[in-house]
């Protein structure tokens, strides 16, 4: 997570999304958001189930065309590129490269028929990895830091259990050292013990990595203990936004009270 004690007027924005709009047909998805990401910083998204928190993460992640607006991104070589105007092959090497997505549910996010170092291996050698020995120690490194036994190197994703699933879809995510991790409910759809640890373990990667995130969740908890800045979605669009703990433990919008005393169903 970030410090805010380094904040300085010249800190470049990872990501600047302006006016993202996205309609299905005369139905709103999400409306007119903007918001800027920094260098290390975390930024959580909330509001109750269909209030375009999907929606805006899938059009600033690059997998839905927004219908307006723009997602500026820092990229390495070039600056700073408007990811919805660029071209499909350079989008996906984003992809590949300094942009990460974990998916809520694994099966999205892994390949359910092949080894656990596969998974992992695979994104070492989408990015131009080749020596064998060389991936395999990487992956049966990033096993180990998402709690996985190396043992269990060769065994089908498929054969593990739901949280293992999740913590491995993550070490495939993050071994090719993104700039930038979405994540859709990271920890929805997990038992209660299960999903502390792995907000846990993600607490711990954010940090000592340094990443950048938005996370879209349902979960209160969650964005209280990984995000720096959090919005408040409803019917599509941003109602309140601030520091974390200020919006939680003193909103401001009606709605957000009623979101964090429990009263709607998040
Ligand atoms: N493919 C689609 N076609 C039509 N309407 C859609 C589609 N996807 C989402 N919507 C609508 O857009 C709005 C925002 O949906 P979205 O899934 O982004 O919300 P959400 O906050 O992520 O909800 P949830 O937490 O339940 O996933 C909702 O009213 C939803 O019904």
């Amino acid at each position: 997570m970030r410090d805010t004690t380094d904040t300085t007027d010249t800190d470049t924005a990872l990501l600047s999304v302006r006016g993202i709009t996205k309609r299905y047909g005369a139905h709103i998805g999400c409306a007119d958001v903007s918001f800027d990401l920094f260098p290390g910083e975390v930024m959580g998204i909330v509001g109750e189930s269909g209030s375009g928190k999907t929606t805006l993460l899938n059009c600033v992640a690059g997998h839905m065309a927004p219908d307006a607006g723009e997602v500026i991104f820092d990229t390495r070589d070039g600056g700073p590129r408007d990811t919805v105007t660029m071209s499909e092959p350079e989008r996906r090497m984003l992809g590949r490269t300094d942009w990460a997505f974990v998916h809520q549910h694994a099966r999205d996010g892994l390949r359910m028929g092949v080894s656990a170092g596969g998974n992992v291996g695979e994104r070492l050698m989408a990015v131009g990895a080749r020596h064998y020995g060389d991936i395999r120690d990487r992956a049966t490194d990033w096993l180990t830091r998402v709690e996985i036994e190396s043992a269990r190197i060769d065994d089908r994703s498929s054969t593990f259990s739901g949280g293992m699933q999740q913590r491995l879809q993550i070490a495939r995510n993050l071994v090719t050292g993104p700039r930038l991790v979405f994540m859709d409910e990271p920890t929805g759809g997990l038992d209660v013990s299960v999903q502390a640890r792995l907000l846990d373990l993600l607490r711990g990667l954010v940090r000592d990595m340094g990443l950048s995130a938005v996370i879209v969740t349902h979960d209160l908890a969650v964005v209280r203990l990984l995000a720096d800045r959090l919005m408040v979605m409803k019917d599509g669009r941003v109602v309140e936004d601030g520091l974390t703990d200020q919006v939680l433990d003193d909103p401001q919008h009606r709605y957000t009270q009623l979101l964090v005393s429990s009263v709607l169903q998040a």
